[in-house]
């Protein structure tokens, strides 16, 4: 059996997008990672498949699944890549559109420049559900933020690493740094990927504050190491960088493979995410 698939990717984050309306999509986690394997498979960061929704009014659902196999919440870049996918494919026509992910409904709208902008609702702050255990652990309090510390490596005690937990419906640990690119994103992005008190696992981010409108960032992203941009990543960090009282809406997103603006009006109200999408190639392999 032959199946498609469209290769995409939002500021460098890079998707395999199936259309799993007109064609059917069950592959096992061992089969979704050796296709996202860059030497035996295709090679992609995340796979999106797209598939109807059957909840009223809701146009698609969307699944995602990591590189590593697991089935995950939510990918902001991927929300981007899916809205230009299902209009390239003509399976929709509106340009605002309502999409179910694995915890909720998300509203998309297709930019009259080809850019999308994502409502990714409101952030999660409540640390325990994130998740995040915060047995006999104290907080600091920075401005309107919680920070907690977490020991990673030989980073414990006084020296712990100090991190916002915010959920953006997926977990983020983000953390302040002064150089992103001198930042211990390889060494460190993967003990705080599987820290402990994590039990669903986290993704693990690194921001360094330009000025108020502007972070750079880079994302260890849990279940496919680091990616060249995560677009859930940005929306957690420059809520933490506002709770913090570092940033003001809007910010504007370095990342290593592109930029990205994120807006948010503060605590309860939704996080508004603006990034690109590109299509790459289409391809099909036999299953
Ligand atoms: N690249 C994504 C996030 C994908 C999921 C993440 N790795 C997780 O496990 O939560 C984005 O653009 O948000």
């Amino acid at each position: 059996m032959k199946i498609k698939f469209t290769k995409m990717h939002g500021a460098g984050n890079d998707f395999l997008v199936f259309n799993g309306i007109h064609q059917q999509i069950a592959f096992t986690p061992e089969q979704w990672k050796k296709l996202a394997d860059r030497r035996f498979g295709v090679g992609a960061d995340q796979m999106l498949v797209v598939e109807r929704s059957t909840l009223p009014e809701v146009d698609f659902r969307y699944r995602i699944f990591n590189a590593d196999g697991g089935e995950v919440e939510h990918c902001g870049n991927g929300a981007r890549a899916f809205v230009k996918f299902v209009h390239e494919k003509k399976l929709i026509k509106k340009t605002r559109i309502k999409v179910e992910i694995m915890k909720g409904i998300i509203e998309l709208n297709l930019e009259t420049d080809g850019s999308v902008t994502v409502d990714m609702n409101a952030p999660i702050l409540d640390a325990t559900q994130v998740p995040f255990d915060t047995t006999d652990l104290v907080s600091k309090t920075e401005a309107q933020a919680t920070l907690w510390p977490l020991n990673v490596g030989k980073k414990t005690g006084k020296s712990a690493v100090l991190i916002s937990v915010v959920s953006m419906g997926n977990p983020h640990a983000v953390q302040i740094v002064t150089d992103v690119d001198a930042a211990p994103v390889l060494t460190d992005g993967p003990l705080i990927e599987c820290h402990p008190r994590f039990p669903h696992h986290v993704n693990a981010g690194f921001m360094q504050i330009i000025d108020q409108h502007n972070i750079k960032l880079r994302v260890f992203e849990r279940g496919a190491g680091e990616t060249l941009a995560c677009g859930t990543g940005a929306c957690a960090a420059v809520v933490a960088g506002i709770l913090r009282g570092h940033l003001t809406s809007p910010v504007q997103v370095t990342a290593r493979g592109g930029e990205l603006t994120i807006s948010w009006a503060g605590v309860g109200q939704s996080v508004f995410l603006t990034g690109p999408a590109v299509t790459v190639f289409e391809g099909e392999f036999n299953l």
